[in-house]
């Protein structure tokens, strides 16, 4: 690092003059003398030599030197008596402040005449005299640290050279090849010397000034002000403070700011005016202007009243030195630049949020390429700026815009000034994004376009969320098929397309047989399993042009396009129905099977819009299921008549209850062995004046979908315990009324309140009263059920597993439920002892109640050889046809005693 220099040039006579006072001296000392100092591009270099100096004895010098710079890279410093160490000295004397010895260091631009000697070395004034300055004269060097590997030096002086304003000038370098060969008499001789050549720079730099000021011209004393009246006109503050830091020349503008007249702020000190605190920070600014010998600039910031920003002042500080080169003080100017600040302010912030911004901002010229680049464009684009600059933002393009896209964007960028729209673009690694951009047009003073700025975020996040919400909003989660939305909309462009080209269509509602057992037997989990594979199964089966879409729980519907006739979609059915030839092997290792229930709705026989063929494979699927499931219909007009029957049966259940419609008929139960009566089964009749007797196979579940099925249930509750209590009251022995509970019945948390209450309302034994809860009701939620069921087994409440074999039981809580007998499912019962299957599972689910110490009561029975098998294989009750019909009570006698 080069010191500033002092472009003064020294005359050749100067130099002889020089040189003949190093010879006069070398001589009388026997020694030999160099000169050194710096030449125009700051190096060292000798300046002069006396005779006996030979180049390599220079180059020695300045190569230890060097070495010392490496060596000793933190001297401490000293220097002579120059002015500036007064000025410093005074100061501390006034204001008592530490005395730091200040090293003032100027090379020197000298003229090339000046550049005797070409071996030079790179070391600043200051690094030099910090190095040497410790000690003048070393008589032995080999006993010296920094010098002991000198060869060709054995003693050595060296005299620090300075200009008047303290800045160095060189070096007076006296050395002998032998120790003790320059001593303390050598050193005064070369004091002399230094002195004599520091009084003639003084000189020089007197005669320099003078002749450059006289270049310079004579200023026309009619136009000149005097002084002070020149410094008042200016607005910022202008003052001088003298050698010994005392004010010798301030402005209006300082005596308005410090509230002070001029003659309290002339002749006075930082300390006197400010107090030593602030005194010391104002000196503080002083000394290193000096020190570094050039302006500076102090900046200041005074708090502001708390509605007022903050003042910021800036004093530039110069060192002064008098028309000799004297140093004569410190010359300050201070200016008010909160206005410049305030916009460095905003600009330091405009630049952070350049920076910090998470989204990707880029500046063009008016030109379109680019200028500048922010961090968040580099992590989104993977481009580094230095790729950038200077380019043009169509590197990015994705070629997903076609040109009349840009047109647009162009066209109102420059009518409006600001375009904003989402563009897909380009990464460096080749992957496209989307984009939302603004872009804004920046205008110079004139109006001219200067720059465009475009910013934007990635939006591919939020694409894709919408693209997950579009999914859910047209696809099943579960099987990622089209929902019932996508359906209805595909079905719609099908039946449009259908139309034109006069082709027919097939939909295929498909719905699995008795799924709510799988989900209440197995739980919901592999339910889900199950389904997640039948969707698989069935899309193996269906063809690429077609639709296969889940549109409820256990409902899937397929849209079959390019059929000519109604075999070609016996043909699709037939295919679809495969998928369940075969078990379902899930989680548990369980291998289940599965049926379903198929209707079909032909485009454009069974309907021409897509709602019509929808509702009608619908009626179409009910019919098969009412034949029995595991089964297909294809629609016919009287299904379309059946759902509105379907209608027509909720609207008339709603007002069953008070005009008296229902009522209960009993079917007897009979000890197989004694066909003595054990009991009678509470079966609900409703009577509808307008449709009719209709089957509570066909009300009970409408009466569950519409939430009626609580009414009616406490309904029947109550009716048949006040049979019982009837009954009882006669003094007839029936056993017990068995009522069925329906599902949701169960679910409720009131209903072993409710049973309680209606036994205590109507009077009726807990003894003569039997549940009968179907096996599925209870295995929906086996743990609730098994509670509610002891409380109210634990009443005297006998209960029972109605439709047993018909769900999917887990033994395990089987054998926790507090219950008393299974009832064999009339479907097993039928056709035994022919049908192998059903007598297998009778015999099965007897011994299994009897292992669990349960009743077995068998339903449906009609004949006899069904009674004796029954028998025979240690069944203990039985109901059906065979013994009786259900029956109003007054005509069961019979079968009371
Ligand atoms: N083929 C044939 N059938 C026989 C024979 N013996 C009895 N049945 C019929 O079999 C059904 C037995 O009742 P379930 O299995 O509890 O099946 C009942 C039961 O689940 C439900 N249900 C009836 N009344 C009520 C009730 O008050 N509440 C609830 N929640 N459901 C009821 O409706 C179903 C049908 O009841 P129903 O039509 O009365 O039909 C009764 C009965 O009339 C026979 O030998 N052969």
């Amino acid at each position: 690092m080069l010191d500033k220099m002092m472009n003064v040039p020294i005359s050749q006579q100067q130099l002889d003059l020089w040189l003949a006072d190093l010879n006069l001296i070398a001589g009388i000392s026997n020694c030999k003398a160099t000169l050194l100092t710096w030449n125009a591009v700051g190096e060292l270099s000798s300046l002069l030599c006396s005779d006996a100096v030979v180049e390599n004895e220079i180059q020695a010098i300045l190569t230890q030197l060097s070495g010392r710079n490496i060596a000793n890279p933190n001297p401490t410093t000293t220097s002579s008596a120059f002015t500036t160490d007064r000025y410093i000295k005074d100061y501390a004397a006034q204001n008592t402040i530490q005395d730091k010895r200040v090293s003032l260091s100027e090379p020197i631009l000298q003229s090339s005449p000046l550049e005797v000697n070409q071996h030079c070395t790179f070391l600043s004034p200051s690094q030099l005299s910090a190095l040497v300055g410790e000690a003048e004269l070393i008589t032995d060097t080999q006993l010296h640290p920094a010098w002991c590997t000198s060869i060709v030096i054995g003693s050595v002086i060296f005299i620090p050279l300075a200009w008047p304003s303290g800045a160095n000038f060189g070096f007076l370098c006296f050395y002998h090849n032998e120790p003790q060969g320059v001593d303390a008499k050598t050193l005064q001789l070369t004091k002399l010397v230094g002195d004599s050549i520091q009084r003639q720079l003084a000189d020089i730099l007197r005669l320099h000034n003078a002749t450059e000021s006289l270049n310079r011209g004579t200023p026309n004393n009619i136009d000149v002000i005097d002084l002070q009246s020149f410094i008042d006109s200016f607005d910022e503050h202008i003052w001088m403070k003298n050698t010994y830091g005392i004010y010798t020349l301030c402005n209006r503008s300082v005596e308005q700011a410090w509230a002070k007249q001029r003659n309290e702020i002339i002749g006075h000190s930082d300390v006197e005016l400010f107090g030593a605190d602030t005194a010391d920070s104002y000196l503080e600014g002083d000394r290193f202007a000096i020190e570094s010998g050039t302006p500076i600039i102090v900046a200041e910031c005074l708090a502001g009243a708390e509605s007022k920003p903050h003042l910021w002042l800036e004093t530039l500080k110069l060192p002064a030195f008098n028309a000799a080169g004297e140093f004569a003080g410190v010359i300050g100017m201070t200016r008010n630049i909160s206005k410049y600040k305030a916009v460095e302010d905003k600009l330091t912030l405009a630049t952070n949020v350049f920076k910090h911004s998470f989204e990707g901002v880029v500046v063009t010229d008016r030109h379109g390429n680019i200028t500048d680049v922010n961090g968040a464009f580099f992590e989104i684009t993977g481009y580094t700026r230095e790729e950038l600059l200077g380019q043009n933002p169509r590197i990015f393009s994705s070629g997903r815009h076609d040109k009349a896209f840009f047109d647009t964007l162009w066209s109102t960028l420059l009518a409006d000034g600001k375009w904003n729209g989402e563009v897909w673009n380009r990464r460096k690694n080749g992957t496209i994004f989307p984009q939302n951009i603004t872009i804004s047009t920046i205008y110079d003073e004139v109006g001219d376009i200067r720059y465009f700025v475009a910013v934007f975020a990635d939006i591919s996040a939020q694409k894709e969320n919408e693209a997950q919400l579009t999914h859910l909003a047209y696809f099943d989660p579960l099987t990622h098929l089209p929902n019932r939305m996508k359906f209805m909309m595909q079905l719609k462009q099908e039946v449009r397309h259908a139309k034109r080209l006069n082709i027919q269509l097939a939909i295929v509602m498909i719905d699995v047989d008795l799924f709510k057992h799988i989900n209440d037997s197995f739980g919901h989990s592999i339910g889900d399993e199950m389904l997640v594979e039948l969707a698989k199964r069935l899309r193996g089966q269906v063809a690429g042009q077609d639709v296969l879409s889940r549109i409820g729980g256990d409902e899937f519907v397929v849209l079959i396009s390019g059929i000519d006739s109604s075999d070609d979609a016996t043909i699709a059915i037939n295919q679809l129905r495969q998928v369940f030839e075969q078990p379902f092997i899930v989680s548990t290792g369980d291998h289940l099977r599965l049926t379903a229930s198929m209707g079909v709705s032909l485009y454009p026989s069974d309907g021409q819009d897509a709602a019509t063929l929808l509702r009608n494979a619908d009626a179409a699927m009910y019919r098969a299921k009412n034949d029995g499931r595991n089964n297909y219909a294809f629609y016919t007009e009287s299904l379309t008549q059946l759902s509105l029957e379907h209608l027509k049966l909720q609207s008339a259940l709603y007002g069953a209850i008070e005009q008296n419609a229902l009522y209960l008929m009993y079917q007897p139960k009979l000890d197989l062995v004694t066909r003595k009566t054990v009991g009678f089964e509470a079966l609900l009749r409703w009577h509808d004046p307008l449709l009719g007797l209709i089957s509570p196979s066909v009300f009970i579940p409408v009466a569950e979908k519409i939430g009626l099925i609580h009414e009616i249930g406490l309904w029947v509750l109550e009716t048949a315990c006040r049979q019982g209590v009837r009954w009882l009251s006669d003094g007839k022995h029936f056993g017990r009324i068995a009522v069925n509970v329906a599902g949701q019945q169960l679910q409720r948390s009131s209903f072993v309140d409710d049973v309680k209450r209606v036994l205590a309302e109507t009077g009726l034994p807990a003894k003569h009263l039997e549940l009968e809860v179907t096996e599925s009701v209870m295995m929906q939620n086996p743990d609730v059920a098994i509670s509610d069921l002891k409380r109210l087994g634990d009443l005297g409440i006998e209960l029972s597993v109605d439709d047993f074999g018909t769900g999917y039981s887990s033994l395990n809580y089987l054998k926790k439920l507090p219950i008393h007998k299974l009832k064999i499912d009339q479907s097993f019962v039928r056709d035994i002892p022919f049908d192998t299957n059903n007598t297998a599972i009778a015999k099965a689910v007897i011994a299994l109640g009897h292992a669990l110490k349960l009743e077995i009561i068998a339903e449906g029975v009609e004949t006899q050889e069904q009674a004796d098998f029954l028998l025979q294989n240690k069944c203990d009750q039985a109901q059906g046809y065979l013994f009786s019909r259900p029956q109003l009570p007054q005509d069961l006698d019979a079968f009371l005693s």
